[in-house]
């Protein structure tokens, strides 16, 4: 426990960093000059990342790039992607631009309702504590009304407040499920604003007009948002699948479909269909400014909907039609949080035309689609291995520390031979 510090967070940005140093580096003006070659040369920029967070030092780079050829209900977008695994961004424009030949990508949000819960305790009868809840909804609602007011305005606010019983689980364990609409904003301020407010009201209310024991335990939105779900999806005849790597169209959708089928019966293939997914999913999240951890944790709840984690994507081939469709909860914004404040943020927005939520679910489910589309078809076809090595090739060449000549040479060599981290070692080693 030599290393615990008090008062860390009270120090400067300077003395947090030489802290750092004197505790943890052997060579500190090596780590030193690290952390200030990532610092930005325009200090109000710099500042301004500071402050997004807490104890910061410096800046953690990841590439933003972007798929271009995406048609989405007929517009055609360039994707923003704030991602580091190489192949990710290839996948997605590849299957970007198949489909574009192809009728292109269609989306559309079911549903839009976010949800807050108030968790309590409560040690007396249900009936009464039921008429007590009937009798104060109103209450509940109105003292919320100032935090809802401009909510309200833009038409959106608290959609309804319930009581839930959940004493089966748990010993005197009650909610107040609230559900509320909050337009372009993905809303965790407002809702646990809201929340703390309810539990307030309901906590004094209980004081003077219940008989027995409330006491709120918590209260919190959930990120799990069944009923805020958008669908993308692609379908064009099997025989317009033919392509420069689909030579056998029909025998290429059964095989697709069955690695779906695969993923939707079997939880250990379902995680890394899921993920790869996710690859395309997180990162328009992070480069859209959006909370990634909110919307990972509540797509796989998502998928164990039915008790068993399962495949987000599914997969029909009917009449010679194939169809391949993603449904996902998404609860995200296009204004509050970072969405205003960072400006590659505010870059990658106005690239995809400043969107609204809605718009932004669409797109967001649709780069999902597009990614677990390009690795299901690599994995059915080719393998992963043959596309996802070529876009890693620049890394492990930088990490062999391979000079421009070298790069040059190598990358020419490996259009025509497989690329494994072993191949490359020893062609580099054959080089020098
Ligand atoms: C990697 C490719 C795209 C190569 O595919 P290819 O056929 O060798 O590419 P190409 O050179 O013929 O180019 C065709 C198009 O691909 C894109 N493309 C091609 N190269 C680039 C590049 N350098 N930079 C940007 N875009 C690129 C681009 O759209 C290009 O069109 P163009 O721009 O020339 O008009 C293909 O093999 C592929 O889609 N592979 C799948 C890769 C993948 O899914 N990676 C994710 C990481 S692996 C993982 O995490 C998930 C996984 C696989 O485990 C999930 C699962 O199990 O389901
Ligand atoms: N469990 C979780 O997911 C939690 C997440 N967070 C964080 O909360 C942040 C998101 O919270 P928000 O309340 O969305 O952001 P926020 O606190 O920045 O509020 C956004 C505000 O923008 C205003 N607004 C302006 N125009 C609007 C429009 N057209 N539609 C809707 N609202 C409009 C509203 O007053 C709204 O409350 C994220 O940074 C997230 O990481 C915070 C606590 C918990």
């Amino acid at each position: 426990m030599s290393n615990a510090i008090s008062g860390f967070s009270k120090l400067s940005k300077s003395e947090k960093i030489e802290w750092l140093l004197d505790t943890y580096f052997t060579d500190k003006d090596i780590a030193r000059k690290l952390v200030k070659q990532y610092w930005n040369s325009d200090e109000k920029l710099q500042k301004l990342h500071d402050e997004f967070i807490e104890n910061t030092i410096t800046n953690y780079y990841l590439p933003l790039g972007v798929a271009p050829n995406f048609s989405i209900n007929g517009k055609l977008y360039t994707i923003p992607m704030a991602i580091e695994e190489s192949s990710v961004v290839a996948a997605a424009s590849k299957a970007a631009k198949f489909w574009l030949k192809r009728g292109g990508f269609k989306a559309e949000v079911i549903s839009t309702e976010k949800i807050g819960q108030v968790h309590f305790t409560y040690d007396g009868y249900f009936n009464d504590l039921a008429s007590f809840f009937k009798a104060v909804k109103p209450k509940l609602l109105s003292s919320a009304s100032d935090i809802t007011e401009n909510m309200e305005r833009r038409g959106g606010g608290i959609l309804d407040i319930e009581l839930r019983n959940k004493t089966e689980k748990l010993d005197d364990y009650y909610q107040l499920h609230a559900t509320f609409e909050t337009l372009d904003a993905m809303g965790a301020n407002f809702i646990n604003s809201c929340l703390e407010q309810f539990a307030d009201t309901l906590k004094n209310e209980a004081e003077h007009n219940l008989e027995g024991n409330l006491d709120v335990v918590m209260s919190i939105l959930s990120n799990y948002v069944p009923n805020c779900l958008v669908r993308a999806e692609v379908e064009c005849p099997v025989s317009e699948l033919k392509s420069k790597d689909i030579k056998n169209p029909e025998e290429f959708a059964e095989k697709f479909k069955q690695a779906v089928n695969i993923a939707e019966v079997e939880p250990y293939r379902a995680v890394t269909h899921n993920k790869g997914a996710m690859n395309g999913i997180d990162a328009v999240i992070l480069a859209t400014g959006n909370d990634f951890r909110a919307v990972e944790a509540g797509v796989h709840a998502y998928a164990a909907k039915d008790g068993q984690y399962s495949s987000l994507t599914h997969c029909s081939i009917e009449d010679g039609v194939f169809k391949f469709w993603l449904e996902i909860p998404l609860a995200l914004g296009t204004v509050g949080g970072l969405t205003n404040l960072h400006p590659l943020v505010k870059f990658s927005l106005e690239m995809l035309r400043n969107p609204s939520a809605r718009d932004l679910m669409q797109i967001v489910a649709v780069a999902g689609l597009a990614q677990n589309f390009g690795a299901v078809k690599s994995l059915t076809t080719t393998g992963i291995q043959e596309g996802h090595m070529k876009m890693h090739l620049m890394n492990i060449l930088n990490q062999l520390k391979a000079t421009p000549k070298e790069k040059v040479r190598l990358i020419e060599h490996f259009k025509t031979n497989v690329v494994t981290h072993g191949a490359v070692v020893e062609a580099i080693k054959n080089l020098r």
